[in-house]
């Protein structure tokens, strides 16, 4: 059987008596790459925050790495990584200092964040740029190199709220084959987007609207239930109907 790695049952999440998450219930299976989508105010990151164990919910279940979310929070978050677009590096850190300041955060030993950091640059063609300020970077760089540091202390599960915004298609294209490479070595990941193209990279994926889930399947089968030639289709004829507002 596999393993699921975020178990979630009835999962709310309300604000007085505004259900900014609405009953939403999901497995997700280790090593799978799982897109959260839904329009602005759908409820994303709301739902992320409180499987990142940043906040409670107000009813339902979940559990992320086996940890429950009401009462093991702690230990969540030793088992995460996370990265968005807002929240990345410093930019007035130098990339190596960036990859020791994150890995020392997540605990992993000096010895071994200095054994790493010099394959992970190597690897990310920044050895030139080692001792170059992050903030000097190209957008598409941080982005690749924070979730190379998302990843660093070698995670169960990696968040990404909506990691590739305002980067161009092609260095896209290259994060994503990190996703991909990141996926095969059993690292789960949930990630949320607005780009549809990278929905379809997906294994599988949950639409929300307006705090529920609307669908949830591979894109494959999005496309043949909703009859569309794209997950744009699948995703507009589900977002058409909500009643929040983007912002
Ligand atoms: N602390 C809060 N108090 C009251 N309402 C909130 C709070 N946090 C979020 N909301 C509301 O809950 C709804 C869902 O917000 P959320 O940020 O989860 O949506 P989202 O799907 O992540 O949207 P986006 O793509 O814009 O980030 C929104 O209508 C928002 O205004």
């Amino acid at each position: 059987m596999e393993e699921k790695v975020i178990v979630c049952k009835d999962l709310t999440k309300r604000f007085g008596d505004f259900y900014a998450v609405n009953k939403i219930s999901f497995e997700v299976n280790k090593g799978e790459i799982f897109g959260f989508l839904g329009a602005n105010g759908a409820g994303k990151t709301t739902a992320m925050r409180i499987l990142c164990g940043l906040s409670y919910p107000t009813s339902g279940e979940a559990t992320v790495a086996g940890f429950n979310v009401y009462k093991q929070t702690e230990a969540i978050k030793k088992n995460i990584g996370y990265m968005s677009q807002k929240f990345s590096l410093y930019e007035n850190l130098t990339v190596l200092e960036n990859i020791e300041f994150f890995g020392g955060v997540y605990g992993v030993p000096s010895a071994e964040i200095r054994k790493r950091s010099d394959n992970l640059v190597q690897k990310l063609g920044l050895t030139a740029e080692a001792k170059k300020l992050v903030g000097s970077l190209p957008l598409g760089w941080k982005q690749k190199l924070a979730f190379s540091v998302a990843i660093f202390h070698q995670p169960r599960i990696v968040f990404l709220d909506e990691p590739t915004g305002g980067v161009d298609p092609v260095t896209r294209r290259q994060f994503w084959d990190m996703i991909y490479e990141a996926a095969a070595t059993g690292i789960t990941i949930f990630v949320t987007t607005h780009y549809m193209d990278e929905a379809e990279y997906c294994n599988r994926v949950t639409i929300m609207v307006d705090g529920k889930v609307e669908a949830l399947d591979s894109p494959a089968n999005l496309k043949a239930q909703f009859k569309a030639n794209n997950m744009d289709e699948v995703f507009y004829q589900l977002a058409r109907g909500a009643k929040r507002s983007g912002d």
